[in-house]
């Protein structure tokens, strides 16, 4: 079985003991009452190449990356420093993260917000609204066609955006095909974990223009932002660059100049 396999294997029976606590009704419940999600698009239309920072302790490619004592901190610091949008990982057992983080993370900033899970189910979709996401992610490779669209559809029906992530030509045309009006395409492949970042060239221009176009991993400094802009992206989400930096709120701030500076390829975008 590949990494993304097994993740997925241990994301279900991990979904299977929360659904036992809180039955699906109930967490359908829990998500209509919740607080109206946050624009995710009209964040991502703002003038300049943005930046989702990512609040991420560990992950099955590098093991330990931060000691992050409160996410809560960490996040107000992206969010000073301009994140458009804030990921929190939420799958514990390879990345080390929990709702609980999301919650903490939810609490305190207003900015919109990711929940980067392998999401395979509408429980899952519901259970991210409940707790305040404004957006989920999709993975392409971890969903078959009429699943990948039945969540698209429920996502969508909640007011929340879907991140449909792909990493290669074919799950692209898939994520269109489904309908994904924002595509990050992962410069790392989740059977090998390898990181190429060439990939986000080879797909993003055969996208449509009216499609937002996310660069994921990879994102070590500004240089790779203004490599990834060159290629036509909208916004890079970045997760190791930030939270092993000394100083992650700086490392942002430098990303979030590079993406609106006069030089960077798209900084007129909006
Ligand atoms: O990060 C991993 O090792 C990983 C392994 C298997 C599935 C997913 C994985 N990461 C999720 C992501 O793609 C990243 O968290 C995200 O794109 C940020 O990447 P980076 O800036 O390189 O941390």
């Amino acid at each position: 079985m590949s990494v993304l396999d097994t993740i997925i294997e241990n994301v279900r029976e991990d979904m299977a003991a929360r659904e036992t606590a809180v039955p699906f009704e109930e967490i359908k419940q829990r998500s209509a009452s919740a607080p109206p999600p946050r624009d995710v698009w009209a964040a991502l239309h703002e003038p300049g190449v943005g930046v989702i920072a990512e609040v991420k302790r560990r992950s099955p490619s590098k093991g330990e990356l931060a000691g992050i004592g409160e996410p809560a901190d960490l996040a107000a610091d992206y969010a000073e420093a301009g994140a458009r949008v804030i990921s929190v990982l939420t799958e514990q057992r390879r990345f080390g993260g929990s709702l609980a983080d999301f919650d903490r993370v939810r609490a305190r900033v207003s900015t919109p917000l990711l929940r980067k899970d392998f999401i395979v189910s509408p429980y899952q979709v519901h259970e991210a609204r409940a707790h305040g996401a404004d957006m989920v992610l999709l993975i392409v490779a971890a969903l078959e066609q009429n699943a990948l669209e039945a969540l698209l559809d429920r996502v969508e029906s909640l007011g929340m955006m879907a991140l449909v992530e792909v990493h290669t030509a074919e799950e692209a045309d898939r994520a269109l095909e489904a309908g994904g009006k924002i595509i990050g395409i992962n410069a790392r492949n989740l059977h090998t974990l390898e990181v190429d970042r060439e990939v986000f060239g080879r797909i993003a221009p055969g996208l449509p223009a009216d499609v937002l176009k996310v660069a994921e991993s990879g994102v070590r400094g500004p240089s790779d932002l203004m490599a990834y802009a060159g290629s036509g992206a909208d916004a890079v989400l970045v997760g190791e660059g930030l939270v092993t930096s000394d100083n992650p709120r700086s490392a942002l701030t430098q990303l979030v100049t590079a993406g609106s500076h006069p030089a960077c390829p798209r900084s007129s975008r909006g």
